[in-house]
């Protein structure tokens, strides 16, 4: 049976791996520049959408913190967070867990609690306009050093109710996991959850390092940890979730092109993979489109559908009666 448009966005999911701010739409961005009176170095929607054309990650990092600068206001962190939960909604995510990066803000003097005020109201809405899910990860810049990140920790310390998690994100190549061992540490101690991206452009000893110094509870990509057959095999065995992002992985040079994608052999060989859209109006789209691009590159079935959301719940940080609850709903929803 071939798999529709239809049947993936009816496809109950979870998003594991999305950096709100990656969700800045060139539409949006013109329109809070225009509202906060911040310079912005493009004359139109389509002079944005042409500079996005990236040959490695840091060449995508220039420009996505750039576009950031337009993001001043409770009020600003909201409405990006609204449009992306409408957007979400409409691909069939029952189940968000979102990505931010406070230091991007920070250090341009807005609060921490500005960002997370903001993020906090678009939640509420998106729970009782949609009766989506989400929880918070909070993740530290990795090409700035340990101590800016246990700044961040601090600065987080009156709303910890609101976040589940911690992550690292950022330039990878020279910022091993290890360079975060002790905040790392530090918000374990704290209850929090742990994420990392690595294996991006990182190669297999930064997973590693991710695993046995950070002790993740999910890896963010993971892409080159299948060039170590041991490593592939640990992550089978001990039911690490990978959140993959195929489109994001074809725009960042990750993959040449999509035929050549891994997400198959990922599943092939064990892994917990999910599907997921990292920087959606970046990369080309939200998480449907990559579920679509998966399926026509590689030519995944509704099954492999199937199996992808169900990793993604099996790999959330919900309860285990929520999991419960999705898991019989998605049942539910393939043998309708
Ligand atoms: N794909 C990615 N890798 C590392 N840092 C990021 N920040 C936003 N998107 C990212
Ligand atoms: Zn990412």
């Amino acid at each position: 049976m071939d798999v529709s448009d239809d049947f993936i966005a009816g496809l109950p999911k979870a998003e594991l791996h999305l950096h709100i701010e990656g969700s800045l739409e060139p539409e949006l961005m013109f329109a809070l520049a225009a509202r906060n009176r911040v310079e912005i170095p493009f004359a139109s929607v389509e002079e944005v959408r042409a500079a996005y054309a990236f040959s490695n990650l840091q060449d995508f990092l220039d420009i996505y913190y750039q576009g950031a600068n337009v993001l001043l206001t409770v009020q600003d962190f909201h409405d990006l967070a609204a449009a992306y939960f409408d957007r979400a909604a409409a691909d069939g995510v029952v189940h968000a867990e979102i990505m931010f990066d406070p230091q991007t803000h920070t250090d341009r003097g807005i609060a921490f609690g500005t960002v997370i005020d903001g993020l906090s109201s678009a939640i509420h809405e998106a729970q009782a306009r949609h009766g989506m899910t989400v929880k918070l990860i909070l993740c530290f810049l990795r090409h700035l050093d340990e101590d800016a990140a246990f700044a961040t920790l601090e600065a987080a310390t009156p709303y910890l109710d609101r976040i589940t998690a911690v992550g690292l994100d950022s330039s990878e190549l020279g910022h091993p996991p290890e360079k975060f061992a002790r905040v790392f540490a530090e918000a374990r101690r704290l209850g929090l959850k742990l994420v990392a991206h690595a294996g991006e452009e990182g190669p297999p000893d930064y997973v590693r390092q991710a695993l046995d110094i950070l002790h993740i509870d999910r890896l963010d990509h993971g892409n080159r940890s299948l060039e170590d057959p041991v490593l592939t095999a640990r992550l089978a065995r001990e039911g690490m979730t990978l959140t993959v992002c195929p489109l994001s992985n074809l725009k960042l040079c990750v993959v040449d092109d999509m035929r050549d994608h891994p997400i198959d052999r990922m599943l092939r060989e064990g892994l917990r993979a999910t599907i997921n859209s990292d920087d959606p109006a970046y990369f080309g789209g939200y998480i449907g489109a990559n579920y679509r691009t998966a399926v026509d590159a590689r030519g995944l079935t509704r099954a492999d559908c199937a199996t992808l959301a169900r990793n993604s719940f099996l790999g959330s940080f919900l309860p285990d009666e929520a999991v419960a609850a999705h898991l019989a709903a998605l049942d539910a929803y393939i043998a309708a």
